[in-house]
């Protein structure tokens, strides 16, 4: 696996998505619920039962809405929501609202059903509605409402035709939502990884890491932190040119990648400088880890114009026990590689 794909969270662009969502929901809930209720207080004339249906959908809608502000079960509150906006269409049809205007007042809802499920859930709400209603409209001996046939027919090709239109914005809203989250994706991952060696760089140590150690610290301590070192990295440039020196970062960051554990974390935070965090992971095992890692990079040589290139790394190992201790352990392991520079490379240092 992608050692990207652990940590990325496609989180913003979802915490987008839901805001957006419940925006509408909360505009929808509210300003309908209120046109609603002036229709059946001011327009319903004397027709008793349509004025107790829509005080009380009315009334369902407004609690509905406020009650969500209190409970995490969003999706619960847009389910129960249109389940009152069928129940409201249906009846509309069925008694014809005031003086027979019912039809027109369902017209603006097919578009929610959109807003609220996408476009395909969306889809399959608005064509149970549909032929709810078909079946309504084409059993007059049901309804309350009486309309002429031509009406019913009018009605049925504008719902049909308002259903393709919004089917249509949704559909093409939906994909440019995934194509802006994947170009975030992308651009996350860019900003996080070395271009070179492909490997996490600081950035993304100091941020996500980071962040995702404060979330889940039982997940990381007490780690080993590693800062490794290429040793006269100088002198394989001077003498094979950059291009080898280019080769060789790669060769080491491949090497460190492929025998450490896939939760370990092998970054590159400089130019021949690699930081490596073991997490849960004592400093006895690590400094284990450590020497495998030497000896391999000591044994694996690169070669360029069938001549073999040795190359070693001197290490720097110090641990963290919670992350309060993550930057003073980085600095530790900084010094302590140098420590075993000064002592001759190609060494470990630390305890
Ligand atoms: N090819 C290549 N070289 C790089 C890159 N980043 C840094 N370097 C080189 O790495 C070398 C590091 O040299 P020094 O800091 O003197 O360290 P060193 O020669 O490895 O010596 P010690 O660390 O003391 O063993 C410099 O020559 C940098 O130009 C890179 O991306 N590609």
């Amino acid at each position: 696996m992608d050692w990207w794909q652990k940590f990325i969270s496609l989180k913003s662009t979802e915490e987008v998505e839901l805001k957006r969502k419940k925006l509408v929901f909360y505009m929808l809930s509210y300003l309908c619920s209120l046109i609603i209720l002036y229709f059946a207080n001011q327009q319903s004339g004397d027709n008793s039962a349509v004025k107790v249906t829509l005080n009380v959908l009315g009334i369902f809608f407004i609690i509905n809405a406020v009650l969500s502000h209190f409970h995490q079960r969003f999706k619960v509150s847009v389910i129960l929501c249109s389940i009152g906006i069928s129940i409201l269409v249906l009846y509309l049809a069925y008694s014809g609202g005031n003086q027979n205007t019912g039809l027109y007042w369902i017209l603006p809802f097919p578009i929610v059903y959109f807003v609220f499920f996408g476009y395909f859930n969306g889809l399959i709400g608005n064509i149970l509605v549909y032929f709810a209603l078909m079946a309504l409209l084409f059993n007059p001996g049901i309804l309350e409402a009486t309309y002429r046939s031509v009406e019913i027919s009018r009605f049925l090709a504008s719902y049909l035709v308002a259903m393709i239109l919004c089917l249509i914005a949704e559909y093409f809203r939906f994909q440019s939502y995934v194509e802006l989250t994947m170009l975030n994706f992308n651009k996350q991952k860019q900003a996080n990884t070395d271009a070179l060696t492909k490997l996490p760089n600081r950035r993304f140590i100091d941020n996500i890491l980071l962040e995702s150690a404060t979330i889940n610290p039982e997940k990381y301590f007490p780690m080993t932190v590693v800062i490794t070192d290429i040793d006269h990295f100088k002198k394989v440039n001077d003498t094979y040119g950059h291009d080898t020196g280019d080769l060789a970062l790669v060769h080491i960051a491949n090497l460190l990648k492929e025998n450490c554990r896939g939760s370990d974390i092998v970054s590159r935070i400089g130019g021949e400088e690699f930081l490596l965090i073991f997490p849960q992971t004592g400093i006895s095992i690590g400094l284990s880890i450590c020497e495998k890692l030497r000896q391999l990079i000591e044994q694996n040589t690169i070669t360029r114009e069938n001549q073999p290139i040795t190359l070693t790394a001197s290490f720097g190992v110090s641990q963290a026990l919670t992350l309060f201790d993550f930057e003073q352990a980085k600095k530790q392991a900084d010094i302590l590689m140098y420590d075993a520079k000064k002592a001759g490379r190609n060494q470990i240092c630390g305890g």
